[in-house]
C-alpha cells in the first residue's frame, strides 16, 4: 500500500495537472499505475527505483504521445514491455484499436492480465517480434519507447505503418541526433522526421516526440 501512495502524483496540483492530461480514462491509467506499483518490481517489468516515478517517469512521460495520436484509427505499440506507452494510450483513447506487441512470453502474460482487469476491450495483444508481423498488420500509428535506435526502429516497424500513417518514438535528450543518424532509413523508407520537445506538468523534465510520416509524393 505504501508504494501506491509514494507513486501517486502527491500534491493537490499535480493531481490536477495530470486529470488534465486524461481528459478521458483517468481511473483506467490509475488503476494501471497501481497494478505496476504493485507487482511491477516482483515481476521485473520495472526497476526498484522507478516504484515511487510511476507517474512522473512513466505514465505522464508516455502521456507526450497523446496529441499527436490520430482522430480515429490503429495504434501499434511495438515492444510494450510493461504496456508503457500502449496501455497508456489504450486507457486514454478507448475509441482507438490499440495492438500492443511483445516478443517476451511472460511481459505478454502480464499484458493480458492488465487487458483483462481493467476492462481495455480496445486492446489486442500479440506477443511476436515485430519483424515476424510483415505483411500481417499495419496501423495508423506505431509507437515505441526504450525499445531500439531510430535508425533500427524504422527498419524494424516501417513495414507496419499503414501507407498514410506514421512513427511516434518517444525519445530522450539525442533526439535530434537520432534523426541526423537515421537519415538512410529515412530517405529509404520515404519518411520524414519532425521533433517535438514535450515538457513534463509534474517535473519540468523534457522528452521527445520523433514523428515521421510518409513523404507525400
Ligand atoms: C527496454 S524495454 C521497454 C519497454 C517499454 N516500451 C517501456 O518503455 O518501458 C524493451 C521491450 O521491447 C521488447 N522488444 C524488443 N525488440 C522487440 C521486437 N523487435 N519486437 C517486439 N518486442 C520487442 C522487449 O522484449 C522489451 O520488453
Amino acid at each position: 500500500m505504501l508504494s501506491w501512495l509514494r507513486s501517486k502524483p502527491v500534491s493537490e496540483e499535480a493531481t490536477e495537472a495530470v486529470h488534465s492530461l486524461f481528459r478521458t480514462g483517468f481511473p483506467a491509467v490509475e488503476h494501471f499505475a497501481h497494478m505496476l506499483s504493485e507487482e511491477g518490481e516482483e515481476r521485473g517489468l520495472i526497476g526498484p527505483r522507478e516504484v515511487s516515478r510511476i507517474w512522473s517517469r512513466h505514465i505522464v512521460n508516455c502521456a507526450a504521445l497523446l496529441p499527436y495520436l490520430p482522430a480515429k484509427g490503429s495504434v501499434l505499440d511495438v515492444g510494450s514491455g510493461a504496456g508503457l506507452p500502449g496501455i497508456v494510450i489504450a486507457c486514454a483513447r478507448p475509441d482507438l484499436e490499440v495492438f500492443l506487441v511483445e516478443a517476451m512470453e511472460r511481459r505478454c502474460q502480464w499484458l493480458d492480465e492488465v487487458r483483462s482487469e481493467i476492462g481495455l476491450d480496445n486492446v489486442e495483444i500479440m506477443c511476436a517480434r515485430s519483424e515476424d508481423l510483415k505483411g500481417k498488420i499495419r496501423a495508423d500509428v506505431v509507437t515505441a519507447r526504450a525499445v531500439a535506435s531510430l535508425d533500427k526502429l524504422i527498419r524494424l516497424t516501417s513495414k507496419l505503418i499503414a501507407p498514410h500513417g506514421r512513427l511516434l518514438a518517444l525519445k530522450g535528450k539525442r533526439a535530434t541526433e537520432e534523426v541526423e543518424r537515421a537519415a538512410t532509413e529515412l530517405r529509404r523508407y520515404h519518411l520524414d522526421a519532425s521533433v517535438h520537445e514535450v515538457v513534463s506538468v509534474l517535473d519540468g523534465e523534457s522528452t521527445y516526440v520523433v514523428e515521421c510520416s510518409r513523404v507525400s509524393s
